[in-house]
């Protein structure tokens, strides 16, 4: 197929894909209503029931489907609760394409109207072109754009430009459990003639501007655990004779970070990246509102006033965040209790080129030595329960071209190339595991408020969204021979 025919098939598809914009939405209003959140145990049957539906919305594109068994997970209580399987798709094997392997998660962080939604959570609603529902962004409606763009195609009745595989989990909002072990599974299988990799689960920076992502911080969360004696004791007969567990965790605490923000953990700023001169270009090109980010976040003031302080903050420096403490009473009233044992829960952002297992001993280290100071008979545990690595890819690489080219075609502008500052641990994961390069590549503009209240995606972008998808298609089939020519993708240590 020769250039100029890619153009007036382009726009037989863009046609095709406006026409069919009420089924795109009729399909995702029917997702929409089921309610597939991970994180209650309760609504784990829904979430089954959504990867069926997934599994059949494959299958009636024609793919081939497997829907992987997990076995299940053991609660904290010691019930089990099955897993929901993953479903691998398979569609198109010539062996002249180059083959694309699309990851998306169908499952939903927990949604309830009296949280302050206008809408039902569940039934997807338009209002002045956005349509509301939970899962609207992340990751349904990206997930279904995807689905729609390869439907389109098989519509023309034409020789498909590349390959599909796809993956789709349902465990995505809590943890992924799972998902790596059948990953590493399939390195020889399913994986095994993988070309690229491509998520579409992250937001613009922008409610306008199309951005591509190249970079997500990695995480290292932490549990530190103070202990005195074994029951909880009266503040009245202990108060002022005793070493209390809490005091000595707030003291631990307080002393992880600043007021300006800065980790006071020694050496733990010591192996982050210089920033490079083409970080520096693209941060200062990309269009950025700081009153709209401080707006959303409703917060009075930020810590930095300057646009390429903020995303330095946000995507080249680590961060440090406290969550919360376990066993510390708080709930309303007054309680005059000294808690036994509390146990704080914080995590630092990850950066390249830091290494979890230095960062795991510099938390040690400084905890262990701020306690010290206190001479304190309680007893200090500290542990590392998840650590997950940053990932960073490759701009100039000719994925991120094609993709760059797309948005150009449907959008009419370049994207931003920008950096997330949240983590999603599994594009690292299936990069080290397959050795291909994968992209972030998302739909969802800057105001979706995934995991909030009034979840959305505009009509727009899920419409024009599926068209550039469709081009990124016709882009990656133009790939075809460069791909050898590229080296490995990049691996930030
Ligand atoms: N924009 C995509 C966000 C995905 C997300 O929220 N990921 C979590 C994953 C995580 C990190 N540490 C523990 N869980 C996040 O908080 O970044
Ligand atoms: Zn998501
Ligand atoms: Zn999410």
């Amino acid at each position: 197929m020769s250039l100029s025919s890619f153009s007036v098939l382009e726009t037989e598809i863009f046609r095709y894909i406006d026409a069919h914009q009420s089924d795109f939405i009729e399909n995702l209003k029917e997702w929409v209503a089921v309610e597939s959140d991970s994180v209650q145990p309760e609504l784990r049957k829904e979430v089954i029931r959504m990867m069926s539906l997934a599994a059949a919305r494959l299958a009636a594109l024609g793919a081939t489907v497997n829907s992987v068994s997990l076995g299940s997970q053991q609660l904290l209580n010691g019930q089990h609760l099955p897993l929901p399987p993953v479903v691998l798709g398979e569609l198109g094997k010539d062996p002249q394409n180059l083959t694309i392997c699309f990851y998306g998660h169908v499952d939903v962080q927990p949604a309830k109207k009296e949280d302050g939604w206008k809408t039902d959570p569940y039934t997807l609603t338009e209002i002045n072109g956005n349509l509301y529902g939970r899962g609207a962004t992340d990751n349904k409606g990206p997930v279904l754009a995807w689905i729609n763009a390869v439907e389109t195609f098989r519509a023309f009745k034409i020789a498909m430009p590349v390959n599909f595989k796809f993956v789709i989990e349902g465990m995505e909002e809590a943890g992924s459990l799972g998902l790596e072990k059948l990953l590493e599974e399939e390195k020889q299988g399913f994986l095994s003639d993988v070309d690229y990799i491509v998520i579409s689960d992250n937001l613009w920076l922008s409610k306008k501007k199309p951005a591509l992502i190249y970079g997500t911080r990695g995480n290292a969360c932490f549990s530190v655990e103070v202990e005195g004696g074994d029951k909880d004791l009266h503040s009245g007969t202990f108060g002022g004779i005793i070493h209390e567990p809490l005091t000595d965790l707030i003291a631990l605490l307080d002393s992880l970070v600043d007021p300006t923000g800065h980790i006071q953990i020694p050496g733990i700023y010591d192996a982050v990246a210089a920033l490079t001169d083409e970080d520096k270009k693209l941060y200062e090109s990309i269009e950025y509102d700081i009153e709209e980010h401080k707006n959303n976040s409703g917060v009075k003031k930020l810590l930095f006033s300057t646009k390429e302080e903020i995303l330095l903050h946000l995507w080249h420096y680590p961060s440090l965040s406290i969550h919360g403490i376990e066993g510390a009473f708080h709930e309303p009233g007054i309680k005059t209790v000294i808690p036994a044992k509390v146990i704080g829960k914080f995590s630092i952002r990850q950066v390249p080129n830091m290494d979890l297992s230095d960062v795991k001993q510099q938390v040690v280290d400084h905890l262990e030595n701020v306690f010290a100071k206190r001479n304190s008979p309680n007893k200090l545990k500290v542990s590392m329960p998840l650590g997950a690595k940053p990932w960073v890819a490759d701009v100039n690489d000719p994925l991120y071209k094609a993709a760059k080219r797309a948005i150009r075609t449907v959008f009419g502008e370049d994207p931003d190339f920008i950096r997330d500052g949240s983590t999603i641990p599994i594009a690292r994961i299936f990069q080290t595991i397959t050795q291909k390069r994968v992209i972030m590549f998302p739909i969802g503009a800057a105001d979706d408020g995934e995991h909030s209240q009034n979840e959305k995606i505009s009509r727009h972008n899920y419409i024009e969204g599926t068209k550039v998808f469709a081009a990124f298609f016709l882009e990656i089939s133009k790939l075809r021979g460069q791909l050898h020519e590229t080296s490995n993708p990049r691996t930030n240590n």
